[in-house]
């Protein structure tokens, strides 16, 4: 199995403050691979590695290595921006540009230069299809994205993301702000797509890592504990941190 997303001897902080000490992770190339850590454990600052996100935040370091779609991000001959179309993101909060669903979508196709009616009205169609949002947006598709429902909103921004085709699609805690129902239907949104594209989930619910990730990376403190295929990880975890996380005993 190739791996999509790497990173080698990764360290990475802010300033004076090392967040990530050491991080070598593979994350194989299709289906969800889950990160579960304890509050401040650098997840976020490792998924935004990944395409650069953490770049423009003061002091912000980071040394070692990291590669996405087997490049090394930080090759000068791939800019940012196409890194982040192929690595798109979704984040903790739900994040609708204020402007129409429709302008939303092709935010990202129109940046690309897409001027063609009829390829726009496709992309528009079949990235809402493929976030599982079509059926409640097609009459609506003019109206405001802020009227839409949190749990909808956050379809939205797959679906904005979906619209630039990446090939791995990295998400901060999407659920976070969301209801069960909504979450359920996230979840099942994210399933679908996975088998299409790479996905990478930060979660602080194990529940949903079980439930949603095939792979499973655990950090603690900014370094990786453990890594491997969510069943085995789950039901026999090598190392006593991954355990005790797993089972709530937790200092
Ligand atoms: N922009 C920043 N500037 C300075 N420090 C930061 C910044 N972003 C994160 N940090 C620090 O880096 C550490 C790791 O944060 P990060 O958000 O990566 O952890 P996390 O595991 O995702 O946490 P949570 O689960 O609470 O979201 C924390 O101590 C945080 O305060």
């Amino acid at each position: 199995m190739s791996a999509a997303l790497e990173c080698r001897d990764l360290r990475a902080g802010f300033g004076e403050h090392t967040v990530l000490r050491g991080v070598t992770l593979s994350v194989p190339s299709g289906g969800v691979t889950a990160v579960m850590g304890p509050s401040g454990c650098g997840k976020s600052t490792l998924l935004r590695c990944f395409n650069r996100m953490n770049d423009h935040l003061p002091g912000f370091f980071h040394q070692g290595e990291v590669r996405a779609l087997g490049r090394d991000v930080y090759d000068p001959s791939w800019p940012v921006d196409s890194l982040r179309f192929a690595v798109g993101m979704v984040f903790q909060k739900p994040n609708p540009f204020p402007m129409s669903i429709a302008d939303n979508v092709l935010f990202g196709p129109r940046l690309l230069g897409i001027r063609q009616r009829q390829e726009l009205s496709e992309i528009l169609e079949s990235s809402l299809r493929a976030a599982h949002l079509w059926d409640e947006v097609k009459d609506a598709l003019h109206a405001s994205a802020l009227k839409l429902s949190g749990g909808q909103q956050q379809r939205l921004c797959i679906a904005r993301a979906l619209a630039c085709k990446p090939q791995v699609l990295l998400l901060d805690e999407p659920s976070s702000a969301l209801d069960p129902i909504a979450t359920a239907r996230l979840e099942e949104t994210v399933l679908d797509l996975a088998s299409r594209i790479t996905v990478l989930w930060v979660t602080h619910d194990l529940q949903q890592a079980a439930r949603v990730s095939q792979h499973v990376a655990f950090l603690y403190m900014g370094e990786l504990v453990e890594e491997g295929p969510t069943a085995e990880v789950f039901a026999n975890p090598r190392n006593e941190l991954t355990e005790r996380y797993l089972t709530g005993r937790f200092g």
